[in-house]
């Protein structure tokens, strides 16, 4: 079981974002997926999610070619993502939010409205449901935009910079939470960051863009001794990492 592309390209008019780009992302597997601003990283969940289609190659989940699915369809057929910005809906108070969600994806109400108090009380945030999604603080808001991301059980999660602009300690709780979902719920997550020393403390598995291309994939003895990785990305950090 697995959501992967195979040999995609996306073209903006005569840009190329990316090139014969292929991941794979396994059932209770965190690949994480790095390279330096304007990698392409963000355009690969956009369209493993459906938010946009490749201009070439495919999107497979479970071997299913699923490239023409629009995003509502990839959602109900288990694949989740979150914002770089939380997107949540800030008139609504946090289990709210969840269960709209729910709902959204076909749960009655009273069935949502359960999933998303145990979700939350699965992820430790349970004392925020009754608070506004509009004054919560950033860490919180990115748990809250994880666990509705969880709503409808999900078989595939994609985190797109979650621990941006969180303390040590923070990304260090999110990276526990992260293999938490990995394991306990055996869902397959692919993760964004820019924290190079997150990823690898989380991911068994690190594919490396540069310009749209795949530059490097393995684990992280194979990224860590990377020459691609530390000239395109890594730099400075490759020791501190
Ligand atoms: N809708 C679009 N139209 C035109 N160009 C786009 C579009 N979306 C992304 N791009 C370009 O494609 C390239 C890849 O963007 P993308 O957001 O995927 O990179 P990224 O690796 O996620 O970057 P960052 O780390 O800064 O978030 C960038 O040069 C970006 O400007």
């Amino acid at each position: 079981m697995a959501l992967a592309l195979e040999q995609v390209g996306v073209a903006f008019g005569g840009f190329r974002a990316l090139t014969d780009v292929s991941l794979s992302v396994n059932a209770g597997d965190v690949v994480g997926l790095i390279g330096p601003n304007g990698a392409g990283k963000t355009t690969c969940i956009n369209v493993l999610t459906g938010f946009q289609r490749p201009s070439s190659g495919r999107v497979l989940l479970d071997g299913r070619d699923v490239s023409a699915l629009p995003a509502h369809r990839l959602r109900r057929a288990g694949v989740a993502r979150t914002f770089q910005a939380g997107r949540l809906f800030g008139g609504l108070d946090v289990l709210d939010n969840l269960a709209c969600t729910g709902v959204g994806l076909g749960l009655r109400r009273a069935e949502s409205e359960r999933q998303a108090s145990d979700l939350l009380g699965w992820m430790g945030i349970a004392p925020l449901e009754s608070r506004p999604a509009a004054g919560l603080p950033y860490t919180d808001e990115r748990r809250v935009a994880i666990a509705r991301a969880l709503m409808g059980d999900p078989a595939y999660l994609l985190l797109d910079e979650p621990a941006a602009g969180m303390s040590e300690a923070e990304a260090n709780d999110l990276a526990a939470l992260i293999r938490r979902i990995a394991h306990d719920r055996g869902i397959g997550c692919l993760l964004i960051e820019h924290n190079v020393g997150l990823v690898l403390s989380v991911c068994s598995d690190v594919v490396v863009l540069d310009g749209g291309r795949v530059i490097e994939h393995g684990d992280r003895n194979v990224i860590l001794g990377s020459r691609a990785v530390r000239e395109a990305y890594l730099g400075a950090h490759t020791e501190a990492a």
